[in-house]
């Protein structure tokens, strides 16, 4: 098991409100290479979760395990991404990708392979001299995963890495993203609050509950990779998640 989160709760302090809860009771297994999604409703606690993940934030409750060992702060083991894409906007793709290996050490020669591997093996060989405000969404976001994995992490953590992309270029760089994880046998968990993106990468969906997050149910995707969106099986199942959310909202509605 890569990552155990038992019995998490996570509660904010709110100027004037006492406190907020965030998250209650969440636990969550994830195994070694599995790309894992966390879906649910704006203000769940699907961030916070990941930040717990992540050790950027401690739980209030409970404890998460990380290689069976606990997660009190932030590790190269664990990278992230947001969705602002996590990239220096005063140095070029090549730098940041370089930046992340100086972090780790290692000789300069050895730093300068590897970037250059990593822009090869992102498909950005032509941007490596230029600045992120000088290249695509879609380049900047291959180029924030690229920092992130060149490092090597056991796990990715991406916070709705898609979410400021035009809706075509979402499609591409999910499914582009499914390649990588295939082929750098890493484990992903990864935000979302679109269903089918949830169904293209996933091989199990974690719906939460609307505040305090807690997890509903996990459905696991069992469809062959590539995904086709047009498969009888791939919509009954985004039926059955888009189903699951509205159940949820109804409750939260009547709560
Ligand atoms: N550092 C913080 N201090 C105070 N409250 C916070 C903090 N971080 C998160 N919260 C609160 O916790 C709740 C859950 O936030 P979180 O960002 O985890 O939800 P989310 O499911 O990722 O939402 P979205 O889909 O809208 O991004 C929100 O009400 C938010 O205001």
């Amino acid at each position: 098991m890569l990552v155990e989160v038992q019995s998490v709760s996570k509660s904010y302090a709110a100027a004037g409100k006492g406190r907020i809860e965030t998250l209650e009771g969440v636990d969550l297994q994830v195994h070694e290479r599995e790309f894992v999604c966390l879906l649910g409703p704006s203000g769940c606690g699907k961030s916070t979760l990941l930040k717990l993940i992540a050790g950027i934030e401690q739980p209030s409750a409970g404890s998460i395990r990380f290689g069976g060992s606990p997660v009190r702060t932030p590790s190269p083991a664990r990278g992230v991404i947001f969705q602002d894409y996590a990239l220096f906007p005063w140095l070029t793709v090549r730098d940041n990708i370089r930046f992340g290996l100086r972090m780790q050490g290692g000789s300069r020669q050895q730093q300068r392979a590897m970037t250059e591997e990593a822009l090869e093996r992102f498909d950005l060989q032509g941007a490596g001299e230029l600045y992120p405000n000088q290249i695509s969404g879609g380049m900047r976001q291959r180029a924030a995963i690229a920092r992130a994995l060149c490092l090597k992490p056991a796990l990715l953590l991406m916070d709705e890495p898609f979410a400021a992309l035009d809706a075509l270029l979402r499609l591409r760089l999910q499914e582009e993203l499914v390649r990588i994880w295939q082929r750098e046998s890493s484990t992903f968990v990864c935000v979302t609050h679109d269903v089918e993106e949830a169904l293209i990468l996933a091989d199990r969906i974690v719906i939460l509950t609307p505040r305090p997050g807690s997890i509903k149910t996990i459905v696991p995707v069992e469809l062959p990779r590539p995904r086709d969106r047009a498969s009888g099986a791939f919509v009954q199942l985004r039926e059955r998640v888009l189903a699951c959310l509205q159940e949820e909202r109804a409750e939260a509605w009547q709560a």
